[in-house]
């Protein structure tokens, strides 16, 4: 005979609880930062039947992330906005030929913002790019100041928008389009470690010879050289990783350089790149769409990007960096506090001071 199902009991009053109730109470403690400045806000995306997305920026990355938003069909509109008119002109009649082959998007370009004029999201790509073997951080003075002039035409043209920062360093600079623009925390976002846990994904899948949707395993912290990898919390269908591993008959030092080498390896994902197409683009392009994506048809997906870290983790400073965080109308919804071992949490507050260094000799006056 089936078993009858028991009905979920609140352990403090034994009162046994409505399925509303136990929703409410799960998700009450899956969102840690109720309540805090990341708790979702009441402003946020129009919940208007058109979805608009601006993409700031149509270099490489803005045009690979505007390609795979048109291929996903994950806005009804978009706009392009950049400080060369020919190519911007170009890229938008090159896109808008298209249109046979997609799903209707209605596409406009304009180095004047009035043309992101209540955008629902903004993604912003433009920048300086690394040159070969540059690192990231060594961006942060130029790119700074484009953002001191972008962010503020942004906030005026759209002011319920949400903010995805791509640029690089873009932690630093996701804390940067923070405090310009006097958004809520919850509305700015930067891309952060969504890539690099892709390609964490990726190379996990190639050893074990399994799809990379099937390796759930996070990258946390700043995005590139100081990731952190996850290994305490990375699953292969709900097994640990590392006992994943030394099931496949792997002892502890064979699987430690495994280990090391794979996040090595994804470290140097974007140098490698670099220097043999001169930038990256395709998979930030689809990192993006999916956020987007997960935005703005509100599915509260948990993807690893840039958030306020303040309150989370005892951190007391206000920093961006990468924690897994579920996403959906307005942005970031909760953001989930893994236990990190000592090394991780260690590595973790080691950019939290990274972080820190640099944001101090910035000068944000616009
Ligand atoms: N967060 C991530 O995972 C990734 C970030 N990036 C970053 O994305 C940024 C863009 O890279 P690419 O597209 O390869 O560079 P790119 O040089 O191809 O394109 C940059 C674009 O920004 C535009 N731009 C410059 N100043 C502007 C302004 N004031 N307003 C509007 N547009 C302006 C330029 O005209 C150019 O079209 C870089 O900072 C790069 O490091 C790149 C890959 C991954
Ligand atoms: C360039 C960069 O940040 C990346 O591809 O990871």
């Amino acid at each position: 005979m089936a078993e009858k199902a028991q009905a979920p009991v609140d352990t403090k009053s034994g009162k046994t609880l409505t399925v509303a109730d136990f929703r409410s109470k799960l998700f009450a403690a899956l969102d840690q930062t109720k309540g805090r400045d990341l708790a979702v806000g009441n402003v946020g995306p129009s919940s208007s039947a058109v979805r608009k997305v601006t993409v700031v920026g149509v270099g490489n990355v803005g045009m690979a992330c505007a390609q795979t938003m048109l291929t996903e069909g994950v806005c009804d509109e978009l706009a392009l906005v950049d400080v060369i008119p020919d190519k911007l002109k170009g890229e938008m009649l090159d896109l808008q030929h298209a249109a046979a082959f997609l799903p209707r998007v209605k596409i406009v370009a304009d180095s004047d913002y009035a043309i992101s004029a209540n955008s629902d999201l903004c993604v912003i790509t433009a920048g300086a790019r690394q040159r070969e073997g540059e690192s990231r951080l060594s961006l942060v003075g130029r790119n700074v100041q484009l953002f001191k002039a972008i962010i503020p035409k942004l906030v005026n043209a759209s002011p319920n928008a949400v903010l995805l920062v791509v640029s690089n360093p873009v932690d630093i600079l996701t804390y940067v389009a923070w405090k310009i623009s006097g958004f809520p925390a919850h509305r700015v976002i930067g891309s952060g470690t969504n890539l690099d846990s892709s390609r964490f994904r990726f190379l996990l899948g190639q050893i074990l010879d399994i799809n990379a949707h099937n390796v759930h395993a996070y990258i946390v912290g700043e995005h590139g050289d100081n990731s952190v990898p996850l290994w305490s919390s990375a699953m292969i269908a709900g097994v640990p990783l590392v006992k994943y591993l030394k099931d496949q008959s792997l002892d502890t030092s064979a699987v430690e350089e495994i280990l090391e080498n794979v996040h090595r390896q994804v470290v140097q994902s974007a140098y490698e790149i670099i220097k043999l197409k001169g930038y990256t683009s395709w998979a930030i392009g689809y990192s993006v769409s999916g956020l987007v994506k997960s935005i703005l048809r509100n599915q509260h997906r948990i993807h690893p990007v840039s958030v306020l870290c303040k309150g989370l983790h005892g951190i007391k400073e206000e920093v961006f960096l990468s924690l897994p965080a579920k996403l959906g109308l307005g942005g970031v919804m909760g953001v989930v506090q893994q236990t990190l071992e000592p090394k991780e949490k260690e590595k973790f507050i080691q950019a939290v001071k990274t972080m820190q260094d640099i944001q101090k000799h910035l000068d944000l006056k616009v």
